[in-house]
């Protein structure tokens, strides 16, 4: 017993002499507690992270099962009664999941905007560059938009509630899971307690150009989907305005691979971000390109022609 106690503490007098023998991208740790993001709900704790994270896990494990069940083939004229009663379900579901859609992507769209102007206005004004920079005190608004913007993912989780909703496998991929979870997990990683405890703080100066990029891909990613709502049963106005859909995943992984160059620029000229949480970011950035890169080759590139 008193062994273990002993280990304990040395542990945790360690943690203390590393929390206290770190200062990070230029913030004193005493000034930790005076941090804007400090107190504010889902930062404090990371227990309404991990409630939201397994509530949308139990939604999309629930929804696969559901959708599962309800495809399982039936026999004969049970079979044909209830295809009638799902063709009825559908239709009426149909308009009413189509509103929702609507309201959430014009939503989504706005937020984006909101965030991706204020947070470049915010770097503007703090004469932030775009890299290496020192976190300066008066970055009140900008540790404002950072927030909004880990708030905003949870937002985001409806994405795949809509595709269940829609019964849209087909979208529901381990890209698009793995995305959701991920950016939740990896946003707010250096603004929580936990990482406060470590010395890691809100460091928004290495923070808002990600964030700024991703807001800015979001606003049209969230457009697309808009107008692919608005137009759902117009197939020929989608394919005549909506053919940029292609170029909308070229931007996506354009801005995973400026993030990458920003993670490795961080670990080569040893930046004063966490390099522990730059390491984590590369190999974060590595993995959603080859996911996306996948993606890309199944959906746009033709299938090849058989010669017999
Ligand atoms: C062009 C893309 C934006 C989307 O490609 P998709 O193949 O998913 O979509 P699609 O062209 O079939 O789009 C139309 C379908 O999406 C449905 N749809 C409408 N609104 C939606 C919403 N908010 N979320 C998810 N799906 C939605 C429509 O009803 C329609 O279904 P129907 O066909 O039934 O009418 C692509 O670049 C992409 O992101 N692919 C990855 C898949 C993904 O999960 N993306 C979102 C998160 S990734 C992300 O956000 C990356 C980032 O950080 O930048």
């Amino acid at each position: 017993m008193r062994r273990s106690g002993e280990c304990t503490r040395t542990v945790y007098n360690s943690l203390r002499r590393l929390r206290e023998s770190v200062i990070f991208a230029g913030v004193p740790l005493r000034n930790a507690a005076a941090l804007p993001t400090r107190g504010l709900p889902a930062v404090d704790s990371p227990t309404p992270l991990i409630s939201m994270l397994a509530l949308y896990i139990f939604c999309v494990v629930g929804g696969l099962g559901a959708i599962r069940v309800g495809a399982a083939p039936r026999e004969g004229s049970m079979r044909k009664e209830a295809e009638a009663e799902r063709g009825r379900c559908r239709r009426q579901e149909h308009s009413a999941l189509r509103y929702l859609v609507l309201a959430h992507n014009a939503f989504c769209t706005c937020l984006s905007f909101y965030m991706a102007y204020g947070l470049l206005c915010s770097a503007y004004n703090l004469r932030y560059s775009v890299w290496g920079n020192a976190y300066k005190e008066e970055e009140k608004s900008m540790a404002h938009y950072i927030y909004v913007f880990y708030m905003s993912k949870m937002v985001e989780f409806l994405d795949t509630i809509i595709m269940l909703l829609k019964r849209n496998v087909r979208q529901v991929t381990v890209l698009h899971v793995y995305h959701h979870v991920s950016v939740a997990i990896i946003i707010i990683l250096p603004r929580t307690r936990i990482t406060h405890f470590l010395g890691y703080i809100c460091i928004s100066p290495e923070t808002y150009i990600s964030a700024a990029l991703n807001s800015i891909v979001h606003v049209f990613m969230y457009l697309y989907y808009f107008l692919w709502a608005l137009w759902t049963d117009d197939m020929k106005r989608k394919q005549r305005y909506l053919f940029w859909g292609k170029y909308l995943t070229q931007m996506q992984m354009l801005q995973f691979t400026i993030n990458m160059v920003q993670a490795m620029y961080s670990i080569i000229f040893k930046s004063p971000y966490p390099q522990f949480l730059c390491k984590i970011l590369l190999g974060y950035m590595i993995s959603l390109l080859i996911l996306f890169y996948n993606f890309y080759t199944k959906k746009y590139k033709p299938p090849k022609q058989h010669h017999h």
